[in-house]
């Protein structure tokens, strides 16, 4: 072992980060001396952050040096970055995105004697559930709201700061606050009305955060009152100007404290069930610490030939801001995951709506029309419902069993594969739109974008996708030639080889693009934000919110921490012994299977719901 971790050090680029994240995997780490865990992770992610430009090189849309030159860096409301700047278009016309989507990506459909149609959906090989992508949506509404006039502008931050929840403006965060004094939100409401065109599994997630939310409020009120020398809100009734400033700071202070909560299970659960580690008890595939000062040589990449001053102590950078990216963008639209229902309550909707079946020619407008007629968001974010839940009209408040059936639905509902022709029909309009969006944002192709991951180029389309149908259909369209292979069908309809990050033994350089953009951009976005980073601590948390959100790597769920979340906002529907409780992005079926050896102290059974009150 000893051997292979001096193998490591002198490693850069991908072979670097393919060999090190093998050795950090739950076995061979544990065969590794301990002080040699430290600097094969310390190195392995300066390399991911620094591969990163930061800032970025490019926006996508400024043609002209900004007049005042008062860009921040991440705000609202900014154009995308563009990560990679692709070459000079190809002189041969490009295929219609429909046909592209037709070809590529549609799932394939069967259909029977009588004409009814039917989707074949391949299960999540790594036994995920639909409540993973549920999350997901939450994780990319929160960095990406591309202008419906320029797509080229992203109207919300490019921070984790569950935006869907607290608005991108300050009149967007008072409407779904109250304001008494005590920080909290308006009971069981967000800001982000595309949520709620989504299967409700997100919606009742994003209902779970603004109960954290005023939990944290509701214990830093109690706990630090004397520290910052906060007044009983019944007291400031009549005092409007003390009442709002204490209620800003606290509140303030509890939404730090949340979108923490938010990013952990970003980090643990989520990144880690996507990687495919969860169910292995592998988790977030690098060392817990990946955001703390890591002190290397200043560029880690250039000191390649030279092992012995690896240690040297400098530091690799954090907290510098971020920019999300036009390629990103495309990276993460994930619609071949979707299970089969959240693809039935998707169709469901729009043939309500539409008084027809099928989805071949939706327009947006189809689909705006048919979830306004499903459900009309009330003008006021703090009455709206969603999947016909009622509130009680005293507290306002959603029924807690309600919530959490959504919740143990999308546990139980086996997501999609990422594969080629995994997107249902539905969606198809939409991957349609993503196509030529990309296109009109002057995206580069997929053999740029693996280049500048530091990849290697595709040289076949066999190699991309070893599915001979697949291949053959993107070769034809794109005339045989790999390197015109556009972004979106290039990540979307890419092969997987063996189960993309676990099999290394045969071919050790193939790692799926999109894994690999996915690890790359989480390190980036997360330690690229002070506030998970530089200004993390206690002096900016209190003792009360940073105590709150510290994670545990040794509990039962191999660190994940969605749990303290759902016992906390739903106390009496998550039991201390069900894998609903610590595993539920992956499905119980595969717990159960994952869990086999060591069954004790588990169940596997939906928990009961509790009598109605
Ligand atoms: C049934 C579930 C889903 C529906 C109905 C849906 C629908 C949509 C719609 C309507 C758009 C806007 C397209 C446009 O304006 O051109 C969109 C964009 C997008 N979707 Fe989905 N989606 C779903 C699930 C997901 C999931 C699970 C993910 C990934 C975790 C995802 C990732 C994205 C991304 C990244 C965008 C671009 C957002 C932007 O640029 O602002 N979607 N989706």
């Amino acid at each position: 072992m000893a051997e292979l971790t001096k193998l490591v050090i002198p490693l850069e680029g991908q072979k670097l980060i393919v060999l090190a994240m093998l050795l950090l995997n739950g076995p061979y780490r544990k065969a590794l001396a301990p002080d040699l865990v430290r600097p094969i992770n310390d190195k392995l992610v300066a390399v991911i952050y620094e591969r990163m430009p930061h800032p970025p090189r490019n926006f996508a849309a400024q043609d002209f040096r900004s007049v005042d030159g008062a860009d921040r860096l991440g705000a609202a409301y900014m154009p995308y970055a563009q990560s990679v700047i692709p070459g000079p278009p190809s002189k041969v016309a490009l295929p219609s995105p429909q046909e592209v989507f037709d070809k590529l990506m549609l799932r394939e459909q069967t259909f029977d004697a009588d004409g009814k149609r039917t989707e074949k959906v391949v299960d999540n090989p790594d036994g995920l559930s639909s409540l993973t992508f549920a999350y997901g949506t939450l994780v990319i509404h929160s960095i990406f709201r591309s202008g419906l006039t320029d797509p080229k502008l992203n109207e919300t931050s490019s921070f984790f700061d569950l935006s869907p929840l607290y608005g991108d403006d300050i009149e967007e965060q008072l409407s779904v606050r109250n304001r008494t004094g005590r920080g909290l939100l308006a009971p069981d409401c967000f800001v982000d009305d595309r949520i709620l065109f989504l299967p409700p599994a997100a919606a009742a997630l994003l209902v779970l955060f603004n109960r954290n939310h005023n939990h944290i409020a509701g214990e830093l009120l109690k706990n630090e009152k004397e520290a910052r020398g906060w007044t009983d809100p019944v007291l400031l009734q009549w005092d409007t100007r003390r009442r709002n400033k204490q209620d800003d700071e606290i509140f303030e202070l509890a939404r730090l404290v949340n979108c923490v909560h938010f990013v952990n299970i970003v980090i643990t659960d989520y990144v880690g069930g996507v990687m495919g580690r969860t169910r292995d008890g592998g988790g977030w595939p690098l060392n817990a610490e990946v955001f703390d000062k890591i002190n290397l040589p200043d560029r880690a990449i250039t000191y390649a030939d030279n092992p012995s001053e690896f240690l040297m102590a400098t530091h690799v950078s954090r907290g510098d801001g971020n920019l999300v990216s036009t390629e990103f963008n495309t990276l993460y639209r994930w619609h071949a995951v979707l299970s089969e229902i959240d693809v039935k309550w998707t169709e469901d909707i729009i043939a309500a709506a539409l008084n027809r079946r099928d989805f071949e020619n939706l327009t947006p407008e189809d689909y705006i029309r048919a979830f306004r007629m499903a459900q009309p968001p009330h003008e006021d974010p703090k009455q709206r419902t969603f999947a016909r839940l009622v509130r009680n009209p005293e507290t306002n408040f959603f029924d807690d069993n309600a919530l959490a059936k959504l919740i143990f639905d999308a546990t139980e509902a086996p997501a999609g594969m990422f594969r080629a022709n995994g997107t249902p029909l539905v969606l198809g309009f939409i991957d349609v739109r993503g196509i030529q969006r990309a296109r009109d944002v002057g995206t580069c192709t997929m053999n740029e974008f693996r280049e500048w991951l530091g990849l290697p180029k595709y040289t076949s389309f066999e190699e991309w996708n070893k599915n001979s149908k697949v291949a053959a259909a993107a070769s034809e369209l794109y005339g045989g030639e790999i390197d015109r292979l556009e972004l979106y069908p290039g990540l979307h309809a890419e092969g997987i080889l063996g189960d993309g990050l676990h099999d290394y033994s045969s071919e050790p350089l193939r790692v799926n693009t999109t894994r690999n953009g996915l690890l790359l951009d989480a390190v980036t976005l997360i330690r690229g934000d002070r506030f998970f980073t530089t200004a993390f601590n206690k002096e900016n948390y209190t003792e009360t919110g940073f105590a709150d959100v510290q994670r545990d790597i040794t509990n039962r769920a191999y660190g994940g921490c969605v749990h303290k979340v759902l016992m906390r906002t739903l106390p009496n529907h998550f039991p201390e012994d069900s894998v609903y409780t610590w595993f539920p992005m992956t499905t119980p079926a595969e717990m159960k299977k994952a869990l086999a050896a060591n069954p004790e102290g588990w169940s596997f059974d939906r928990p009961a719901i509790p009598p109605a009150k």
